[in-house]
């Protein structure tokens, strides 16, 4: 691995209750550079015994870390925020060597990663309460907040510093305490955050990271009673699941899973522009994103302009390679299913009709590469008019009017993200609340922000992060109803 200017960054552990440890089985997992196929590091697997361990920790550290006022958890926060963008290339380089994405962008996502510590520290003094008009003279009503408690968290491989401080930025800041359990995939980019918190001065057993076993740590999680809080990004499968293993203890859940963004293109967009944030919407971390899109919807009018300016840019500003090599702005897929996937979603479509402008197959590099690819005339008869492709193939489907494409974009089980370019004002509104979406695009294909409440509706999930909404999913509500006597 490309040397880290701070070795100590590199840290094989897990984090519990301030101390760095192994497994008890003394399982490892080995890490491997999805660019290259060699090894990065090995972490140890942890499971059942240590996540509840974890959990121990968690819970005592509860008491005292939330009996701090609220700038005193802001400013230990912000420590952190200055430690990360202090160490942002290292950080950047031990995620491109574990997630592969190139060191540019992944220096972009710690950037992104600790905006999520800033912006909670900022919230966390901004925790109103309320009192409301008794309708008894002699009582008075007050609402308080107050933080939920331990939170289980468990985290995707495709952004493996966001998604945690997503969750953990807004966790502290209320008040919780928290056991990250990192994809197997990115835990080094995990561990290096933890061993960040913890010379921020961040206490013991607030902040916990396991690696290992997803079902026996997340069985752990959710089979505590102790754990108040579940907090997932990653599949709507998995998603699924975990929201079936929160009821036993009726745990409060935020779920953050798939997408089937679409990208519609009216005939009076700017279609320059459209190609634009085309290129932002679809190639970010090599369409590895839940924003991602995965279905543009382009007027038919306007179809084969569209086709042919999409395709110039992607010849032209789309390098595949490893993401330590300059100038690479496309880097591996994360494994060789992921490539699989792709392939058969292309080959799909091409049976079924589609007309193949560009790429089609995995990249002469070999490997987790995949060209760039650009399919057109798609129909809803493709599976990439249904799955999500998670990869670097932009597939256009017609569309006739408005309504059409309004019946388009929502005929999917996803509700994430969505995108359209229009400069018809009265058309921006209609659109915009026609789609059933947590989050539109409008003549925008980049939405994602620490101010903002990130989500999605339908089978992408449930509950918000960021923004002044994902402080309230650690936080409850208390209502004390004071009865001042005669
Ligand atoms: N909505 C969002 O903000 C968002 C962000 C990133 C990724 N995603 C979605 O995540 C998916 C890609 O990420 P992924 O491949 O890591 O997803 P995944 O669901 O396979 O894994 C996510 C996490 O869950 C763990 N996990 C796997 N099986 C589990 C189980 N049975 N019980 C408990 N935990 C389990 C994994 O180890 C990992 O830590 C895509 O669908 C993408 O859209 C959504
Ligand atoms: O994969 C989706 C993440 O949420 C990434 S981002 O927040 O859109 O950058």
């Amino acid at each position: 691995m490309e040397a880290l200017r701070e070795t100590q960054l590199y840290c094989p552990f897990a984090y519990i209750d301030g101390s760095w440890v192994a497994a008890d089985s003394g399982e490892q997992i080995n890490v491997t550079n999805p660019a290259t196929g060699e090894p990065v590091g090995d972490i140890p697997r942890l499971g059942r015994a240590e996540t509840e361990r974890a959990i121990e920790a968690a819970d005592a550290a509860l008491p005292a870390w939330r009996a701090l006022t609220a700038q005193e958890r802001a400013d230990l926060l912000l420590k952190w925020h200055d430690l990360m963008l202090e160490h942002k290339q290292d950080l950047a380089l031990l995620m491109t060597h574990e997630q592969g994405k190139p060191v540019k962008e992944a220096e972009g996502e710690i950037v992104y990663a600790a905006s999520f510590l800033r912006w909670f520290a900022e919230e966390a003094r901004r925790v109103y309460g309320e009192t409301i008009p008794a309708a008894n003279a002699n009582q008075r009503i007050v609402v308080t907040k107050q933080p939920v408690g331990v939170v289980g968290a468990i985290t995707p491989w495709n952004f493996p510093a966001a998604m945690i401080t997503r969750k953990a930025g807004a966790a502290l800041a209320a008040g919780c305490t928290i056991v990250v359990k990192p994809a197997s995939q990115t835990p080094f980019s995990a561990t290096a955050l933890a061993l960040l918190a913890e010379r921020a001065g961040i206490p013991r057993g607030v902040f916990n990271v396991v690696p290992g076993s997803a079902s026996d740590i997340a069985k752990a999680l959710t089979e505590s009673p102790k754990v108040r809080k579940i907090t997932f990004t990653g599949s709507t499968e998995v998603g699924r699941k975990l929201m079936a293993q929160a009821a036993e203890h009726i745990q409060k859940i935020s779920l953050e899973l798939g997408g089937n963004a679409p990208f519609i293109v009216f005939e009076d967009a700017d279609l320059d522009a459209a190609v634009e944030g085309a290129m932002a919407a679809k190639f970010r971390n090599a369409g590895q994103t839940c924003v991602c899109t995965n279905r543009f919807l382009v007027q038919s009018s306007v179809i084969n302009a569209f086709c042919e300016k999409l395709a110039v840019a992607m010849n032209s500003e789309l390098k595949v390679g490893d993401g330590t090599k300059p100038g690479v702005n496309i880097g591996p897929l994360i494994d060789e299913s992921a490539v699989k996937k792709v392939s058969e979603h292309v080959q799909d479509a091409v049976d079924h009709g589609a007309e193949l402008l560009l790429g089609g197959h995995p990249h002469p590099l070999g490997g987790n590469y995949f060209t760039p690819t650009l399919i057109s005339f798609a129909t809803d008869a493709m599976k990439v008019a249904h799955e999500e492709t998670f990869g670097p193939l932009a597939a256009v489907f017609p569309f006739d009017d408005e309504e059409t494409a309004i019946e388009m974009a929502n005929d999917t089980q996803y509700g994430l993200a969505s995108y359209f370019y229009s400069r018809d004002l009265a058309r921006v509104w209609r659109v915009a609340e026609a789609l059933e979406y947590g989050m539109v695009g409008i003549n925008t294909g980049l939405i994602s922000n620490a101010a903002a409440p990130f989500g999605g509706v339908k089978a992408s999930g449930l509950g918000r992060e960021g923004g002044h909404q994902g402080l309230e999913e650690y936080l409850e509500t208390k209502y004390l109803c004071i009865d001042l006597g005669k």
